[in-house]
């Protein structure tokens, strides 16, 4: 359990492309606390979403922090146009790349918060030195690369074993796959603040349901550390 504020970060790879401007603006109004930004490069992972051009032309409809999930490999390349694009927080992979630490330092140089996301199969070890850099630790509770998959069990006991590892050190502790309003309260107990959801936000892409699909992932959370 932590004190960390609940926040709930819908994942805009569910949007309908055709109409994203409108889904951010939607999600916007419906209580999203971040908007979780999927970039895929076809390499790192088996898929292809959008880059940074994409992602400036909706910045501007919303003030909300976006948190922004490098699936690319390598990543340095990147980052300094993701910063530039609007990110708030840039989150890479620490399979991605030989230098996390160098990555991380580029992140803060631009200013942005910094996140890793550890895979379903990469030991928690792989943040352990590097716990002072980053503001934010993402397990994937999937495979990345598409929206819509399972929840992996076994993730929700490494999470408890972040959150053990992160302590009190100021670190915003993610999940990221597979998440709904079913999962979401045994998530907040074992520590996690940041959800992200794309299907159990943006399934069918029903505007009008976004609040209270947002509400309940909410209240799930919230309950269960009243
Ligand atoms: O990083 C991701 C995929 O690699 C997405 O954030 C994730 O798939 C969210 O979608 P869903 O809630 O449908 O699982
Ligand atoms: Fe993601």
């Amino acid at each position: 359990m932590t004190n960390r504020p609940i926040r709930i970060a819908p994942s805009i790879l569910s949007a309908d492309f055709s109409r994203l401007g409108e889904e951010v603006v939607a999600l916007d109004n419906a209580g999203a606390d971040y908007f979780h930004v999927d970039i895929m490069d076809g390499h790192f992972v088996p898929n292809i979403s959008f880059g940074p051009g994409v992602m400036q032309s909706i910045r501007k409809l919303t003030k909300k922090p976006f948190d922004v999930h490098l699936m690319i490999a390598p990543v340095d390349p990147y980052v300094s146009a993701f910063a530039k694009a609007g990110a708030d927080s840039i989150t890479v992979h620490a399979e991605a790349g030989p230098h996390l630490h160098r990555t991380l330092q580029a992140i803060r140089a631009e200013g942005k918060r910094t996140g890793v996301a550890i895979n379903p199969a990469t030991p928690l070890s792989a943040v352990e030195h590097i716990l002072d850099d980053i503001d934010l630790l993402l397990v994937m509770s999937i495979n990345p690369g598409f929206g819509g998959q399972t929840f992996i069990p076994h993730a929700m006991e490494k999470i408890r074993l972040a959150n053990a590892l992160i302590g009190n050190r100021p670190i915003e502790l993610e999940v990221d796959g597979g998440v709904s309003a079913a999962n979401a309260g045994e998530l907040a107990q074992a520590g996690i603040n940041v959800f992200v959801a794309g299907t159990a936000i943006l399934g069918g892409n029903d505007t009008s349901t976004y609040a209270s699909r947002i509400a309940a992932i909410r209240d799930a959370a919230t309950t269960i550390r009243a």
